[in-house]
């Protein structure tokens, strides 16, 4: 859950003992894993804080979306910005996927690891020229329209180009998404999409401009959403503008409904039925003639992701008690940034066993809101031994920085029993080989 509201009935070991599946985990021969490989095996490899990615879980999130999607054309496009990783990019790529992108970076990132230009939809309030000149181009399937203005500058970067490019109108379909409040992108007052009432100009102004191919509409509500109703809701906006700009002579092809499915964070978490979903969302469209288009980005890596870190000391301060640990928030910024809460487990099972503290889970970072847990209740662990941080497969690594010179965690990807390191970590000398002195300082 993003919130902070998450009530704790237990120690966070239990319940993902009990069923670790759900935080894309599993027990082999008495020890946590992911897929065949022991996360205690990956330490002793390659150090901590190291984030483990399991393919195996990856492939079935994109696949259970896909079944649900089965009875209409659908294009499942990875919201690079959740995991920008080569290696899930290349394996979400080698299962089908398309991309959603907020940048140049993020669409060189998604042609280098196999994705066919004409599954990228380019989204973003802030496209820069060259951006825009990359994307046309390459060819994306379409240029998600933010404003008026913007629909002008991508007119004039493809007329500069002698191309014509696709673009569907990013829609703000004023819907609330009961989540965080950082996450919800679908308001009236949010900074993203274009005003319902104005759609209708927009438009037409789109296909006024011979430059532009009027592809679409799309919108993208929020992140962390557990509910179908706020996503249907804004469908159902959206079908009814397309009836009519239809009856006006727009030739739309494709509705996107953006990304924001939720995941397992907390145990009391409900799980999104994509069943449900998928099945509400092609019904709903086939009427149309519409390809659908989704961008799911958490729902794809989240849960597929652990941050494996070692306990380095413990400490009491007055009444409270902190568990000190390698990973940070420079690592992963959610807890610090949202209040959000990821279950921190020990790695050994054993210590599942042991009466449970009520501890900080902190980091060595000099912030009072270097933590990655608060207030906890967890299985004490010692210095030296492990935890793991669970569904931190998305907006961990990618949000990540080198904060206190902290090189960034190692990446490694698990598929069956191999295990591939997809990012070691570099050292602190490579850190600062990145960087120039000016000429009058070098020596
Ligand atoms: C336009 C757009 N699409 C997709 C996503 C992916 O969101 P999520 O990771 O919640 O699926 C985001 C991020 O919220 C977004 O801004
Ligand atoms: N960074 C957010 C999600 C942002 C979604 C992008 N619009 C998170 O960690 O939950």
């Amino acid at each position: 859950m993003v919130s902070s509201e998450v009530v704790q009935t237990g120690p966070d070991h239990a319940p993902v003992f009990a069923a670790p599946a759900r935080w894309g985990l599993r027990v082999a021969s008495g020890r946590l894993a992911v897929e065949e490989v022991a996360l205690a095996e990956i330490a002793a490899a390659v150090g901590t804080p190291t984030y483990v990615y399991g393919a195996g879980e990856i492939a079935a999130r994109f696949h259970a979306l896909a079944r649900a999607c089965r009875s209409h054309p659908t294009l499942i496009a990875y919201a690079v910005k959740a995991n920008s990783s080569q290696a899930v990019l290349a394996h979400l790529a080698q299962l089908g996927a398309g991309a959603d992108i907020v940048s140049g970076g993020e669409l060189r990132r998604a042609l280098v690891a196999g994705v066919p230009a004409d599954k990228v939809v380019f989204s973003g309030v802030g496209k820069l020229d060259e951006e825009l000149d990359a994307a046309i181009a390459a060819g994306v399937r379409a240029i998600n329209i933010e404003s008026v203005a913007e629909l002008d500058r991508v007119a004039a970067r493809a007329r500069a180009l002698g191309r014509v490019t696709s673009v569907a109108l990013r829609l703000n379909p004023d819907i609330d998404p009961d989540t965080h409040p950082y996450l919800a992108t679908g308001l009236r007052e949010s900074k993203f999409g274009i005003a319902m009432a104005d759609a209708a100009g927009v438009a037409a102004r789109a296909r006024a401009l011979p430059e532009l191919r009027l592809c679409g509409l799309a919108c993208h509500i929020g992140s962390q959403i557990l509910d179908e109703s706020p996503f249907l809701a804004s469908f159902e906006r959206l079908c009814g503008l397309v009836r009519a700009l239809r009856a006006d002579g727009a030739p739309l092809r494709q509705l996107d409904l953006g990304g924001g499915m939720g995941i397992t964070y907390a145990p009391a978490d409900r799980e999104l039925d994509v069943e449900r979903l998928g099945a509400a969302l092609t019904a709903a469209v086939a009427p149309l003639g519409l390809e659908l288009v989704l961008e799911p980005g958490r729902y794809l890596v989240g849960s597929a992701g652990v941050l494996l870190t070692r306990v380095i000391g413990r400490k009491r301060s007055g009444e409270r008690e902190f568990v000190i640990v390698d990973a940070a928030m420079n690592d992963l910024l959610r807890p610090a940034l949202y209040g959000a809460y990821h279950p921190i487990v020990p790695v050994d099972l054993a210590a599942g066993e042991r009466p449970t503290i009520r501890a900080d889970v902190v980091g060595p970072v000099c912030e009072c809101g270097d933590f990655l847990a608060q207030d906890r209740l967890i299985a004490p662990a010692e210095p030296g031994e492990l935890l793991a941080v669970l569904s931190a497969g998305a907006y961990g690594m990618a949000m990540a920085s080198t904060y206190n010179t902290r090189p960034l965690a190692a990446e490694v990807m698990v598929r069956g029993g191999e295990l591939a390191v997809t990012r070691p970590r570099k050292t602190v000398d490579a850190l600062i080989a990145d960087e120039q002195l000016p000429a009058w300082l070098a020596r």
